[in-house]
């Protein structure tokens, strides 16, 4: 489906559509089968196109059929940028959204045919991200099975029936990796208002969040039997689970913050 004639076309190579290229050309994909648009690449994306001998463009190149038209603009400027990539679309072509909010019907009536709606993030840019996808019925099994192993490559995608829970899904991973740096943030701030230098605060929360997330990465064990593990009776870990996990603590936190995520997912769908 994607190949030198019918390129993966990515409209928008910043964060997140840099994040997933890096990985596709650190999987191997072969270059010469990627087109990019984008008028203002980040600088180091601009240096990894040149060195892969990625095809790069400010606006929708003349004679270009898509394979994939990837769209990672941010949201608010789709309704601009979307009328100038037309041209890029054929018969076979499947418009692949990564923009939070954006609904696979808003795709319909503007590209027309086969939409793949998903919500990535980040950690894609080293292989460890987590994508959730849903697509409309006109994208074929076979299409399906080229996206999945093209998104894969990023990390785990996890495909779903229901399109309103893209809202959600993004409110836990799209979003997600920002709430595990603002942690980070916080316990070293924590840290150093418990008498360490701020430096050493940071390394500590850094390396212990990294820590943890690769541990959960690499064992079978729950989230909740990890966190048992770590926690001895009357101990340290328990004295400051009981300020996290009160009634007043993290959890009623998330739950706001999270419906303020899936809130805002649903209001930039118009
Ligand atoms: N950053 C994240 O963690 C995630 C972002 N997303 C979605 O990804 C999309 C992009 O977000 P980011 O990468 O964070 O934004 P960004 O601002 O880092 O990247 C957007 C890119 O689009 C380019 N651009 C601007 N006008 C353009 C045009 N007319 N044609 C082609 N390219 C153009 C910019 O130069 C920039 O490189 C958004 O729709 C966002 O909702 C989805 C999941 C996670
Ligand atoms: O903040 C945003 O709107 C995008 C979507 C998910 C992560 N970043």
């Amino acid at each position: 489906m994607i190949s030198p004639g019918t390129p993966l076309v990515l409209v928008g190579a910043g964060n997140m559509g840099g994040a997933m290229l890096s990985g596709w050309l650190d999987a191997g994909t072969d270059p010469a089968a990627i087109v990019v648009i984008d008028p203002k690449p980040p600088e180091a994306m601009v240096e990894r196109l040149a060195n892969a001998g990625v095809r790069c463009e400010a606006s929708a190149p003349q004679g270009v059929t898509a394979g994939i038209l990837m769209l990672a603009v941010k949201p608010q400027i789709m309704d601009a940028v979307l009328p100038g990539l037309k041209g890029l679309v054929g018969p076979d072509t499947v418009s692949l959204s990564v923009a939070a909010g954006k609904t696979i019907s808003y795709f319909e009536e503007r590209l027309g045919g086969a939409v793949v709606r998903t919500i990535p993030n980040t950690p894609a840019m080293v292989g460890r991200g987590i994508t959730g996808a849903v697509a409309n019925a006109a994208v074929s099994a076979e299409a399906k099975a080229e996206i999945d192993r093209l998104l894969s490559v990023c990390g785990p995608v996890e495909w779903v029936e229901d399109e309103a829970m893209i809202d959600a899904i993004t409110a836990v991973s799209g979003s997600g990796p920002a709430y595990v740096f603002y942690l980070v943030e916080c316990m070293a701030e924590a840290g150093r208002k418990c008498g360490l230098p701020a430096d050493l605060a940071m390394r500590l929360a850094r390396e212990t969040v990294t820590g943890a997330g690769e541990l959960m990465h690499r064992s079978p064990s729950e989230a909740e039997t990890l966190r048992q593990n770590v926690t001895s009776p009357n101990g340290t870990t328990a004295a400051a689970l009981s300020v996290l996990m009160a009634e007043d603590g993290i959890q009623p936190v998330f739950d706001k913050a999270l419906k303020a995520a899936a809130d805002r997912s649903r209001e930039l769908a118009s």
